[in-house]
């Protein structure tokens, strides 16, 4: 790392109800008045998660007993390059307070948008909003009442991010399909991503779009609304930074594993998902032979969470 690049442990209190704490920083120091998670710089001879441990005591009062890698980027502030290393706090002792007299507030991930947070920190609410799985539909084929209530049980397990895939079909029939999805899906509070357009994304009332990588390749900025998810799918690094530069939320890097339907594609393993991913400033999930079982490691090698087609749907595909 550059030897003038601050190194910031950032950590996000997540309560028992999923409310993330954030503080506002003081008037006298860069971005004063701007919300922000706690943290700060680390000292020499500190590992990161010393520096949290520190910060956190410092600035909240709190003793940390649980915590995870969230997100780690590197951000050009005009005066500072600097290199957040942000990590979730899901158990702690003590009663976090401002102890320097900042101002906090718990806030449900989806209202974070309503603070001025630090510039830098878009990427972090997306991590924070975003679940730690992210299902993916197996191709419909030609009984769609049979699907249908696969993908109910589906639901029933707790999936709250759901991609419709259905590449066999025609967009007035994948269209048809995901109405229908919707149904099951929006009542449930499930965030339905569908293939296509934005077009049809509003039409059917869901969450958001999964690209290829390849649709971004001419775009330097983000042809999807703000309020849809826009989710990209990328098999190395380089894409992963075209992502980004296409105003993806997050991304879906594979194959970690190889797969029975990609049996010729050199997988990552879980070092080269770490060494594709590193520092890009995006969620991305672990997809490729990978399933619930495999989520620490995933997020102990930067990932968000995993995603995949069989480790999810109640029957066998
Ligand atoms: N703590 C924190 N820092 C962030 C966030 N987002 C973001 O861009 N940063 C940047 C802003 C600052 O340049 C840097 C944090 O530095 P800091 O000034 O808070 O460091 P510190 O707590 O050690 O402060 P101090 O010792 O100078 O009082 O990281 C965030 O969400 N939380
Ligand atoms: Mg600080």
């Amino acid at each position: 790392m550059h030897a003038d690049v601050l190194h910031i442990a950032v950590g996000c209190l997540v309560d028992p109800d999923g409310r993330v704490l954030i503080a506002r920083r003081p008037a006298d120091k860069p971005g004063g008045g701007k919300w922000e998670f706690p943290g700060g710089k680390r000292e020499p001879g500190e590992s990161i998660e010393q520096t949290l441990a520190r910060e956190l005591d410092e600035e909240l009062g709190v003793s940390l007993q649980d915590t995870r890698p969230l997100l780690r980027f590197h951000h050009a502030y005009r005066d500072r390059p600097v290199l957040l290393d942000i990590h979730c706090v899901t158990a702690w002792t003590g009663e976090p307070h401002g102890r320097e007299g900042q101002p906090v507030a718990w806030c449900e991930p989806e209202r974070l948008t309503d603070y001025d947070l630090l510039s830098a920190n878009k990427p972090i609410v997306d991590a924070l909003c975003l679940p730690a799985a992210y299902a993916i539909s197996p191709e419909p084929g030609p009984d769609h009442a049979a699907f249908l209530a696969q993908l109910s049980a589906l639901i029933a397990s707790d999936v709250r991010l759901l991609r419709l895939r259905a590449n066999e079909l025609a967009d007035p029939a994948y269209e048809a399909l995901a109405t229908e999805v919707a149904r099951v899906t929006g009542p449930a509070g499930v965030d339905l991503i569908v293939d296509r357009d934005a077009a049809l994304c509003r039409r059917v009332g869901a969450a958001g779009l999964h690209w290829p990588a390849s649709r971004l390749t001419a775009a330097d900025s983000r042809l999807v609304p703000s309020d849809l998810w826009l989710i990209v799918s990328c098999h190395d690094r380089a894409e992963l930074l075209q992502a980004h530069r296409g105003g993806a939320d997050a991304a879906v890097l594979s194959p970690v594993r190889s797969t029975p339907t990609h049996p010729d594609a050199r997988p990552l393993d879980w070092p080269g998902f770490a060494e594709a991913r590193a520092d890009v400033p995006l969620p991305v999930y672990a997809l490729g032979g990978v399933g619930p079982a495999d989520l620490d490691t995933a997020w102990h090698h930067g990932a968000q969470g995993v995603s995949g087609i069989r480790a999810f749907w109640p029957v066998p595909v």
